[in-house]
């Protein structure tokens, strides 16, 4: 849904961005107790690849992050390196508190942040969800990380301020990092189709299903599910093929 197309931001919104983006990942104990070897990428030598910013890299196409020393202007290295451009803006939407919008008209495929919180194990997490009351839960965006749980809460840039769309224009993409444990992913989230500037960059939650917790959706998408949550799982329903089939089994031997 295009939200204040070709609005442009205030040098407040631009401070605060900036701000956002300078917070560090955190890899906490439970990590380092958790992790596994250490994963290697090789430099890219590919020569069709310009600066690994694009499937023509084969490191990029797939999903590892470049090492440090890599081709000169390598730009897939951005869980370590301050992004040179930030596209987007954080801004109030008015009625889902803080969001994302574009600065600038943005590709297809353009890799736009890199998802930046606590790496944490799954059980340390589930111990700081127990803990949490309803209101720090309900401010809670875990977001699965190859084993790890990244917890934006304390160590999160702005990435944490991407509102869920039924109909999303980003996606969320696990790589592999360089030096980091192979059984970790770093989360990016990528262009998923040309986003025009002024339009809220959003992406699906898919949280859990939990009849505990309502978490109305409010991106008014023609598909909207009207649900944050994942909807509860449907029973399954017989085809309407194997019951014609079964009826006529019962027909069959009735004559
Ligand atoms: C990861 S935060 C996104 C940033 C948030 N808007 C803020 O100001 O901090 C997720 C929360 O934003 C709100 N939110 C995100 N997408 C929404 C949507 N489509 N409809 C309603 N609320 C939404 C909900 O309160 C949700 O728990």
């Amino acid at each position: 849904m295009v939200k204040n197309p070709g609005r442009e931001p205030t040098a407040q919104e631009i401070a605060e961005t900036a701000e956002s983006m300078k917070v560090a990942h955190k890899f906490g104990p439970s990590y380092h107790r958790n992790k596994t070897e250490l994963h290697t990428t090789p430099a890219c030598k590919s020569k069709q690849c310009k600066d690994c910013s694009d499937i023509s890299c084969p490191n990029f196409s797939s999903h590892q992050e470049c090492p440090p020393k890599c081709r000169r202007g390598c730009k897939n290295q951005l869980s370590r390196t301050k992004p040179e451009l930030v596209p987007f803006f954080i801004a109030d939407t008015g009625d889902r508190g803080k969001g994302l919008f574009a600065k600038t008209d943005i590709p297809a495929d353009t890799r736009i942040l890199y998802y930046s919180g606590e790496i944490i194990s799954q059980r340390a997490s589930k111990i700081r969800w127990n803990k949490y009351d309803d209101k720090e839960r309900e401010q809670s965006y875990y977001f699965a990380a190859g084993d790890f749980i990244c917890d934006p809460r304390n160590h999160g840039n702005a990435g944490q301020y991407a509102n869920n769309s039924c109909q999303p224009n980003m996606v969320a993409v696990q790589c592999k990092i360089h030096g980091k444990a192979e059984n970790y992913r770093g989360i990016f989230f990528d262009a998923y189709r040309d986003i025009e500037k002024g339009e809220e960059l959003t992406i699906k939650y898919d949280f859990d299903y939990d009849s505990s917790v309502v978490r109305e959706c409010k991106c008014g998408e023609l598909n909207c599910t009207k649900s944050l949550n994942m909807l509860p799982p449907q029973p399954k329903k017989r085809s309407s093929k194997s019951r014609s089939g079964a009826s006529e089994k019962k027909k069959s031997k009735k004559s």
